[in-house]
């Protein structure tokens, strides 16, 4: 996977002074961001957070979903333990990108969940790919994480390109009556380990 490092400047932020590395992913053209913290070349593992882009909830103050929370809290556990990485990765709805995720959105309102409305739209429910964080991740010196996710599947996909997880952090954020169903949907069907949902319980059993 053609990822090239850019350039690094400072990212003053509320939560404290990151340093932001671009990379440019070759092949497609996309611009990727790691955010790191402290010390991360030690060898020891860095708490880390791998956060797939959502312009509606990084930006926008979307309540549809967990993202925005997921990346403030991310950021402000990172500064807290005074070191660690965020790799801001260009992954927009899940790999469908933002048009397409706006489609899937649509459908919702209508009644499906964030599942059926990507198959409706003749996309998988996670067409995203993990493989643009190894070149990042070698480039700034990080072989082991303390990763920061309650989806197995990016645990699995770390371990598989040789990044060891050597603890899963959850990352759990609370319910609002927008996000429920979503969040209900990502437990029961996407295998996400959220606390007060239980795997393969639906959003009718709540
Ligand atoms: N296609 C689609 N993408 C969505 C929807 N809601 C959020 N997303 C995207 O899903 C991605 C976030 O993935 P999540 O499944 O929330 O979380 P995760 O990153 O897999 O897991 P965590 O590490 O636990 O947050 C972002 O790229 C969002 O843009 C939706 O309803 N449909
Ligand atoms: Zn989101």
């Amino acid at each position: 996977m053609p990822v090239v490092f850019v350039a690094a400047s400072q990212l003053p932020t509320p939560f404290g002074v990151f340093t932001m590395h671009g990379f440019l992913e070759e092949t497609t053209g996309k611009e990727h961001v790691a955010l790191t913290f402290g010390d991360v070349a030690d060898g020891k593992p860095v708490l880390g957070r791998m956060h797939s882009e959502c312009l509606t909830g990084d930006a926008l103050f979307s309540l549809r979903c967990d993202c925005g929370f997921q990346l403030e809290a991310a950021l402000r556990a990172i500064a807290a333990e005074g070191r660690g990485v965020l790799l801001y990765l260009r992954q927009e709805g899940r790999g469908i990108g933002l048009l397409n995720k706006i489609r899937a959105y649509e459908l919702q309102d209508g009644g499906a969940d964030t599942v059926e409305a990507n198959e409706r739209l003749g996309f998988g429910a996670d067409q995203r790919d993990y493989a643009i964080c190894l070149p990042m991740l070698e480039h700034l010196g990080i072989s082991s994480l303390k990763l920061m996710t309650n989806n197995p599947r990016k645990v699995k996909a770390l371990g598989d390109m040789g990044i060891a997880v050597a603890n899963r952090v959850p990352l759990q954020i609370d319910h609002n009556p927008h996000n429920k169903k979503y969040l209900a949907t990502k437990a029961g069907k996407l295998g996400h380990l959220l606390g007060s949902l239980h795997q393969g319980e639906t959003e009718e059993s709540l």
